[in-house]
């Protein structure tokens, strides 16, 4: 891509007509920087900043060493600690700016340092995601690919799951080498299907070294109404599908004393909100499971990271199971304002090249209220049973 971009480029100013060049003078400013950004790598833009940082520096110090002395001189004659302030006082008015190019010059470069090794980290690396057909999943899929990871991608829907890889294989904006992923179409419910995917996934590139496990479904209801069935149900998808995919896959990793076990869980693994029962169930169920696995993992080298994240611009609300098992189908106001699933998808791919071990991606609020849960839990309690009335209320009316 990175080739087929420059040729464009090029093909577009080889010959710029006169018409082109002065459209291009009098398209002012911000058309300027634009096009000055985009001829321009962030390298020679961070490198050209910390330049004029340390050449400013360079030259306040020669003026102050030079040209300082001179006009004390011509001042008359003052004593030794008055010419010190005097300096000192120059230095640190005058320094001030350099040092902030500097400092920002070398931030910048240390950032893209990061980030090329952070990508670099994933080059090959064989990731599996569950859950990839839609929301989170979907965007990690494209995060890790273009990052230069071989993908398997495993989803309930085949053509979903074909769809993406197409849409994959056919974006080229990465300079990584990048992989046609692979698909595994089966049920995390089905305990067999998990087995049999288990297999197939191995097939692929012969090991895993990230498995994230992503998949998830949401529930909606009162406790009173909900049948066991529809706990059984979300407790599967969420908590023992994960688990069983999990335990199929550890053999090989450990094998090579090497793997990366993600789970997907929720600010709600960390505090249970009304009304949420069966999934918050299975999300503290989950954080409980993969900290244990955490521990016992250790000796074998293979890091286990929980992510809990806020709200999530997904379809997770729609189609989240209600109280009888039915489609909840409503796009709530929480998840439509929750954040871009690009965005946490970049966050998730940041802790998997950190390796991170327990990672909240939320907002001040729910934050808080894990701390809340945790500090003053009577009052968190409190908060919870007027959140449950008020809600009722509004159901009810
Ligand atoms: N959106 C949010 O606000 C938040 C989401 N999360 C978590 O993020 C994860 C991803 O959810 P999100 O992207 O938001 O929601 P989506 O509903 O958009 O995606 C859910 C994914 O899980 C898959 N899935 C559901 N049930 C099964 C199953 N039985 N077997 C296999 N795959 C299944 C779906 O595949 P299919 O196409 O087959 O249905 C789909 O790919 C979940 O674990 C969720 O709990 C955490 C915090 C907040
Ligand atoms: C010191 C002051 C603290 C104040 C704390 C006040 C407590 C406020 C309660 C906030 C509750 C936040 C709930 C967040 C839930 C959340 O982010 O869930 C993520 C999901 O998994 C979403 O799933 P859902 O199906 O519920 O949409």
């Amino acid at each position: 891509m990175c080739k087929g971009r420059a040729k464009e480029a090029g093909s577009e100013t080889r010959r710029p007509s006169s018409s082109s060049r002065a459209a291009f003078l009098l398209s002012g400013i911000p058309q300027s920087w634009r096009e000055f950004r985009r001829r321009s790598s962030p390298w020679s833009l961070a490198l050209a900043v910390s330049l004029c940082g340390a050449f400013g520096f360079v030259e306040l110090l020669v003026s102050v060493c030079a040209g300082g002395n001179g006009s004390i001189e011509a001042a008359g004659r003052p004593r030794p600690d008055e010419k010190r302030l005097q300096t000192v006082g120059v230095m640190t008015s005058m320094a001030i700016l350099p040092l902030l190019f500097g400092c920002v010059g070398i931030f910048s470069l240390f950032k893209l340092l990061q980030c090329m090794w952070m990508k670099a980290s994933l080059q090959d690396a064989v990731v599996v995601i569950t859950g990839a057909t839609s929301g989170l999943g979907r965007e990690c899929a494209k995060v890790f690919y273009a990052a230069g990871a071989k993908l398997v991608l495993c989803g309930r829907n085949r053509e979903a799951l074909e769809e993406l890889t197409k849409e994959l294989t056919a974006s080229q904006a990465t300079k990584v080498q990048t992989h046609k992923p692979f698909t595994v179409t089966f049920d995390l419910t089905d305990p067999e299907a998990v087995v049999g995917a288990t297999a197939e996934i191995l097939q692929c590139f012969g090991y895993v070294d990230v498995l994230i496990n992503n998949a998830g479904v949401s529930y909606r209801g009162a406790i009173l109404d909900t049948t066991t069935d529809v706990d059984k149900r979300v407790m599967e998808t969420n908590y023992f599908g994960p688990v069983a995919l999990t335990k199929a896959l550890l053999p090989s990793m450990i094998k090579r004393r090497q793997g990366h076990i993600v789970a997907i869980s929720s600010i709600q693994g960390k505090i249970s909100i009304p009304f949420r029962s069966a999934y918050a169930a299975s999300k503290h169920a989950t954080q409980a499971f993969f900290d244990c696995l955490r521990a016992e993992m250790e000796q074998y080298e293979i890091k286990v990271t929980i992510i809990s994240p806020g709200y999530i611009h997904t379809n997770l609300s729609l189609n989240a199971i209600t109280a009888d098992g039915s489609r909840y189908g409503v796009m709530d106001k929480t998840t439509a304002q929750g954040r871009m699933p690009m965005e946490v998808a970049r966050d998730v791919l940041t802790a998997v090249v950190k390796k991170k071990k327990d990672v909240i991606l939320a907002d001040l609020l729910p934050s808080l209220a894990v701390y809340l849960r945790t500090l003053a839990p009577g009052l968190f309690f409190s908060l919870m049973a007027y959140r449950a009335r008020r809600e009722q209320k509004s159901k009810n009316s």
